[in-house]
C-alpha cells in the first residue's frame, strides 16, 4: 500500500514513520485502520484545508462519555441538511485563540468531576479563563447546551461557566443557554432545532457542502447500536472472598471494525439484577408483561427495567412522580423546597426505598418515563487487539459504596461478575485519546496504577511486544497482599523477561501498612528525574482520590528538586496522562 501524494502535513520523521508503518499492514489491517481514523478523528477530513476556509459555525464539543460529541455530530449533520456551514470540533483540540475568527459558535459540553469540564477540555477552559492570554470575542455569535446530572451539587457547572465567560469576553448570545440532565435527548433536540433557525444559511444556488466532520459516516458501535459480544472467560484474579474481588473477563471478538487502540476502553451496557427489578414490581404491583415504550420502543416493562432504565438512583422528575401519586406530605415538600430539599431526599433513598416507604400503584409508562435511563459504564480494555484481535479482556472489580447506612454495590460490576461463558454482554467502542501510547516509540514509560488501573498497562505492553518495540517502562503498582492481588503477575514477569518492563515497584499495602503508591518514587526521585529527562510519559490510571494522592505527592517531589512549575510543563507537553475513575 502507498500513500497518496497530498502534501502532507507532519515532520519529516512523522512522515517516515506513517510510511513505514503502511508498508507493514496488510489490506485488512489498512481497512481497519483507515475506517478507525474515519470513525475517530473529526481533524482529518480537514487535512490540507487552510485557516480561510474554515466554515461560519463551530460545533465543539467538551466531553469524558461521548453523550456531548454524538450530540454535536448529529447536529452537524441537521446543520448540512439546512445548508448552514458546519464543522465539528473536540474542545481538546481547540485553542481559545482559534475562536476569534470565528462568527459562529455552538458548544456542548458536559460537566464531570465534582463540578469541573470534561478532563479533555480542561487546557481549553483554563486559557479561556485566563485574562492574560484569553481572546476578545467581540464578534463571536455563541449558544451552549450544558449537559449534566442533576443528582450532582455541581450541576452543568462547566456549560454555565463556559457561557458566562464567553459573554464576559464580548461574544453575543445566539441562544439562552439550555441546561439538560441525563434524560438530554429531547430537550437537545428541542432546542437545537431552535437555534438552526438562527444560524446563517448559505446562499440558495451554492451547492450544498458536505460536511465537514469527518464522523458523517458515524462509528460502527455507539450506545445506541452496541456490539454483542460472547463471554468466554470470567475469571477471579484475587482471593474470592475479598469483599471486593477482581475478575478477569475474555470476550469473543467477531468483528473486525471494533475500532479500539491500547488505552481505549468499552462502554458496556449493563442490566439491571433480576432481583432488583423482581422487587421494583412487586412494590408496584405491575405485571413485567404489561406493554411501555422507551424512546419510541415498544417493549414489555420488565425489559425496560431490565436494560433502560435506572433502579438506583431516583432523579427530580421521579421525586416529583412519586410525590404527585402518593400525595405524601414530605415528598411535597422535599420537592416544593427546590434542588437543596430533594437532594437530601436522593442522599437517604433509592427507587426501591420510595416505593416502600411510600407506596402506591403507579401506572406503567409514567412509571417508565419518570425514572432516569440507565448509563452504560466504561471499563478499560486489558489487552491489544494487534496481540489478540479477536478478543477483548475486561479486569472488573465489585464496586460497593456505603449508601444511608447500609453498604450497596454497583449495577454494572454486579453484572459483569456474574456473567458466564456463553452469555453475551452489549458493549461498544470508546476512546481515550489522552491514554494513548506517545507517537515515539523510543519514549520511556512511567506506569502508575492502583487495582484494576493495572488494565491498560497490561494492553500497553502486550502492543508494544507484538510490534517488536523497545519502549522502556517502569511499572508501579499497588494493591492488597503480594500472594493473592498481583493483578496478571505472569503478563508483567512475561514483560519483564522480553526486556520491555525495566523496573517493577509494588507497594501490598495489607502487608506494608502505611506504604503509599507513591512511595517507590519517592525513594528513587533520582531514577524518576533521569527517566524524565529522557523524556518519560507518566501515566496514572486507577481509582481518582488516590491517584491524585500520588500525583501531587510526586509533583511536589519533582517541583522541590527541579523548581516549581516543572510538573505544569509536564503537563504542558502532554507528558502526563491521567485515567482515573
Ligand atoms: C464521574 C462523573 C462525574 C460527573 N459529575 C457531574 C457534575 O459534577 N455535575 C453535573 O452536572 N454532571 C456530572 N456528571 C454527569 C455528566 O455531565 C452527564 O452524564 C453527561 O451527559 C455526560 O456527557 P458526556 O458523555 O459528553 O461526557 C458526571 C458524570 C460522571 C460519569
Amino acid at each position: 500500500m502507498t500513500a497518496h501524494a497530498l502534501a502532507p502535513p507532519f515532520s519529516e520523521t512523522q512522515w517516515r514513520r506513517i510510511h513505514t508503518l503502511l508498508e507493514e499492514l496488510d489490506d485488512q489491517q489498512a481497512l481497519w485502520l483507515s475506517g478507525y481514523l474515519a470513525g475517530q478523528n473529526t481533524d482529518t477530513a480537514r487535512l490540507g484545508q487552510k485557516p480561510e476556509d474554515a466554515p461560519a459555525l463551530l460545533i465543539a464539543y467538551g466531553t469524558e462519555t461521548d453523550n456531548s460529541r454524538e450530540l454535536a455530530e448529529r447536529f452537524s449533520e441537521q446543520c448540512r441538511e439546512a445548508g448552514v456551514a458546519a464543522e465539528v470540533q473536540d474542545l481538546a483540540r481547540v485553542r481559545p485563540r482559534q475562536l476569534v475568527k470565528r462568527k459562529h459558535l455552538v458548544v456542548i459540553t458536559a460537566t464531570h468531576g465534582d463540578g469541573d469540564p470534561p478532563e479533555p477540555a480542561l487546557p481549553f477552559f483554563e486559557g479561556l479563563a485566563d485574562d492574560a492570554t484569553a481572546p476578545r470575542l467581540k464578534g463571536l455569535h455563541f449558544a451552549v447546551l450544558a449537559l449534566g446530572d442533576s443528582t450532582y451539587e455541581h450541576f452543568c457547572t462547566a456549560g454555565r461557566q463556559l457561557d458566562a465567560r464567553l459573554e464576559a469576553l464580548g461574544g453575543q448570545r445566539l441562544l439562552e443557554r439550555q441546561e439538560c440532565d441525563v434524560d438530554f435527548e429531547a430537550p437537545a433536540k428541542a432546542w437545537l432545532a431552535r437555534l438552526i433557525e438562527k444560524l446563517p444559511k448559505r446562499e440558495s444556488n451554492t451547492a450544498p457542502a458536505a460536511s465537514t466532520s469527518a464522523t458523517k459516516r458515524g462509528p460502527v458501535y455507539d450506545k445506541r447500536r452496541p456490539l454483542e459480544a460472547e463471554i468466554l472467560v470470567n475469571q477471579c484474579l484475587t482471593a474470592p472472598d475479598r469483599t471486593s474481588p477482581i475478575h478477569h473477563l475474555e470476550l469473543a471478538l467477531e468483528a473486525p471494525d471494533f475500532a479500539v487502540a491500547p488505552g481505549d476502553a468499552v462502554g458496556v451496557l449493563a442490566d439491571n439484577p433480576p432481583e432488583l427489578i423482581a422487587a421494583v414490581l412487586d412494590a408496584t404491583g405491575l405485571s413485567g408483561e404489561q406493554p411501555v415504550t422507551v424512546d419510541g420502543a415498544p417493549q414489555p416493562l420488565v425489559q425496560a427495567l431490565r436494560q433502560h432504565r435506572d433502579l438506583t438512583i431516583p432523579g427530580g422528575r421521579f421525586l416529583e412522580y412519586w410525590a404527585e401519586l402518593t400525595e405524601s406530605a414530605a415528598l411535597r415538600e422535599a420537592v416544593a423546597g427546590g434542588t437543596r430539599t430533594q437532594r437530601a431526599v436522593l442522599k437517604q433513598h433509592q427507587v426501591l426505598d420510595l416505593l416502600r416507604d411510600y407506596p402506591a400503584r403507579p401506572d406503567a409508562e409514567a412509571l417508565v418515563a419518570s425514572l432516569r435511563p440507565l448509563q452504560p459504564r466504561l471499563y478499560d480494555l486489558a489487552n491489544a487487539l494487534s496481540a489478540f484481535d479477536d478478543e477483548l479482556h475486561l479486569t472488573v472489580k465489585r464496586f460497593r459504596y456505603p449508601f444511608a447506612g447500609r453498604w450497596e454495590t454497583g449495577v454494572a460490576s454486579a453484572y459483569l461478575l456474574d456473567l458466564q461463558a456463553g452469555d453475551s454482554v452489549r458493549l461498544y467502542p470508546h476512546r481515550n485519546a489522552r491514554f494513548h501510547l506517545p507517537d515515539d516509540p523510543d519514549t520511556p514509560l512511567v506506569l502508575i496504577a492502583e487495582g484494576t488501573g493495572i488494565a491498560p498497562y497490561r494492553a500497553f505492553l502486550q502492543h508494544l511486544a507484538a510490534a517488536g518495540r523497545h519502549t522502556p517502562c517502569w511499572l508501579v503498582f499497588a494493591e492488597q497482599r503480594f500472594e493473592e492481588d498481583f493483578l496478571y503477575q505472569l503478563d508483567f514477569q512475561e514483560a519483564r523477561d522480553n526486556g520491555l518492563l525495566k523496573r517493577v515497584d509494588t507497594v501490598f499495602q495489607a502487608e506494608q501498612p502505611g506504604r503509599e503508591l507513591a512511595d517507590p518514587l519517592l525513594e528513587q526521585v533520582d531514577r524518576l528525574s533521569e527517566w524524565l529527562e529522557r523524556g518519560a510519559h507518566l501515566y496514572f490510571c486507577g481509582d481518582k482520590d488516590r491517584l491524585a494522592e500520588a500525583e501531587a505527592r510526586v509533583r511536589d517531589a519533582f517541583d522541590r528538586r527541579l523548581g516549581a512549575g516543572h510538573w505544569k510543563q509536564l503537563s504542558k507537553a502532554k507528558r502526563l496522562h491521567r485515567n482515573l475513575y
